[in-house]
């Protein structure tokens, strides 16, 4: 009934829970916790790719994952940083909603 509905307050509302293999990924990029915005988790995975020198430094729109942990979740050795849909993919299969 409705004095019992959760509480969900705004700032929870909109946080996913990655899964073990992006959880160690995301914390590779400095991320604390477990739950996090999906905004927050874009960053994190860009520190990712920063940090392991994953981008070509001369094409650096492109992204060479292949031999890397990003590269298994991904099931790809490279991709476009102009064509998200793989990486959104990977994120439908390795987040779920925090809330409750
Ligand atoms: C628009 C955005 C984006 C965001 C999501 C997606 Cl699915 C595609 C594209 N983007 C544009 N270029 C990058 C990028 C390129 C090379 C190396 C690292 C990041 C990103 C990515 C960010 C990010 O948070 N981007 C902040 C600004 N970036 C500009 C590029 N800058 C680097 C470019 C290479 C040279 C060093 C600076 C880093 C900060 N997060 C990502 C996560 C992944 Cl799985 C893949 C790419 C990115």
């Amino acid at each position: 009934a409705a004095e019992n509905a959760c509480r969900i307050t705004l700032g929870q509302v909109n946080q996913v829970r990655p899964k073990p293999p992006l959880l160690k990924i995301l914390q590779a990029a400095g991320a604390q916790g477990e739950t996090f915005t999906l905004k927050e988790v874009m960053h994190y995975l860009g520190q990712y790719i920063m940090v392991r020198q994953l981008y070509d430094k001369r094409q650096q729109h492109m992204v060479y994952c292949g031999g890397d942990q990003l590269g298994e979740l991904l099931g790809l050795e490279s991709f476009s940083v102009k064509d998200p849909s793989p990486v959104y993919d990977m994120l439908k299969r390795n987040l779920t909603s925090a809330a409750m």
